[in-house]
């Protein structure tokens, strides 16, 4: 009997999964948008638009067997998910990988790609016309934005800020250090340690004032929230015995089960486990889901396959700041420029996830 598997969501986790599957098991993978967003060259899309061009990837040439349906999932149960239309994708096990949400420019706010592009065109003209730039929020996206305009656009004077004492406080001092004097170099100013207050909104880049925790009041032209991502989490919310836990996310069992139907699953940044919201984590979960889900579908009882464990405080971590600079934290050892930039800052992945959706 051929094993059904519905996917609710096409991001890292949804859209992979699905492709490992596609040969195994009838996949359906439900996805609201055109294309699929490789968020991390959303960041270096705000000073070089035509990035979009290939960082936007139509879902058309991803699966072979499976179907991926253009649509919004509206509910799950057991034995599959109801989507917004009313049509009904009946599964033996179903997967809930809606992921998150984050400010605009770096992840569509809705599911219309062509807005999406228009809101990248609009933020990088106010970027071009503005002299005095502010970042608040010092995670790798905030980081990242500082030393991508740093790089591009080095005639920007960039204010960096974050109420965290260091950057990166969770991992060895050395990795924030090597940072902070890098992106000191390129002429940006880190405030660090103090939280900003007065931003007009967390979720778009606009111009104004922020006041500092010593009191003082600075002006920017254009000010970035980059505070970080929100759970996408809707669809889990009505399953019995859901929990949420910090920005929105699910709490899900040792075997990725967000309630107690036990044939419904939920991954990446949409589920709490343990994980950081990156796609390094699913490029962990992948794995265990693959497996497990394929040993339910030979008759294994899911407590016999063995708990997923998080990646704990190894993730690594790779942070470009432009092209050509940055550092990353390899798990047991902090690399540079040069692998930084052989890894991750040429190319960000971009044809990687190509690949990965069948196109060149
Ligand atoms: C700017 C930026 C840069 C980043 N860079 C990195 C990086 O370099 N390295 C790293 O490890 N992490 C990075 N991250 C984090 C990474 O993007 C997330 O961890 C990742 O997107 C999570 O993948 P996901 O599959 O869980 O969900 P998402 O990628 O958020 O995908 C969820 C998908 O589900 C779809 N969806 C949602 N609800 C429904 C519904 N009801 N019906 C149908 N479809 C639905 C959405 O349209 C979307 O396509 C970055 C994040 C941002 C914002």
């Amino acid at each position: 009997m051929t094993q059904h598997i519905a996917i609710g969501g096409g991001g890292y986790i949804g859209a992979e999964l699905a492709k490992s599957l596609d040969a195994k098991a009838e996949v359906t993978l439900i996805e609201a948008r055109s294309h699929f967003v490789h968020a991390p060259a959303m960041i270096r899309g705000v000073v070089d638009p035509a990035l979009l061009d290939r960082a936007l990837i139509p879902y058309d040439g991803l699966l072979k067997r499976g179907r991926v349906v253009r649509a919004r999932a509206a509910s799950v149960d057991a034995t599959g998910i109801t989507l917004e239309d009313g049509r009904r994708i009946a599964a033996d096990q179903v997967v809930v990988a809606t992921g998150s949400g984050n400010a605009a420019p770096f992840k569509p706010k809705g599911d219309d790609i062509a807005a999406f592009r228009a809101e990248n065109a609009r933020v990088h003209a106010q970027l071009q016309a503005a002299q005095t730039v502010a970042i608040v929020g010092a995670g790798a996206v905030g980081t990242e934005l500082a030393g991508e305009i740093a790089h591009a656009m080095p005639n920007k004077r960039i204010t960096l800020i974050s109420g965290q004492p260091r950057l990166f406080p969770d991992k060895p001092p050395a990795f924030g250090t090597k940072l902070t004097k890098k992106l000191e170099r390129a002429g940006v100013r880190l405030i660090l340690g103090q939280r900003a207050e007065g931003l007009e909104n967390l979720t778009d880049p606009h111009a104004g004032s922020l006041w500092l925790a010593d009191g003082s009041e600075h002006e920017f032209d254009l000010i970035f929230p980059t505070l970080g991502s929100r759970a996408n989490s809707d669809l889990l919310q009505s399953l019995p015995g859901v929990q949420t836990g910090s920005a929105g996310r699910i709490r899900v069992d040792p075997w990725l089960r967000p309630s107690s139907l036990p044939n419904v699953f939920a991954a990446g940044d949409v589920a709490d486990a343990g994980d950081a919201m990156t796609i390094v984590a699913t490029s962990r979960q992948l794995p265990w889901l693959k497996k497990a889900l394929l040993s339910l579908g030979k008759g294994t009882p899911l407590e016999r396959i063995k708990p997923y464990a998080p990646w704990g405080k190894k993730a690594p971590l790779l942070l470009p700041l432009g092209p050509r600079k940055g550092s990353s934290f390899l798990g047991i050892m902090t690399a540079g420029d040069f692998l930084t930039r052989k890894i991750k800052g040429e190319d960000l992945f971009v044809k990687k996830y190509r690949s990965l959706l069948g196109q060149p």
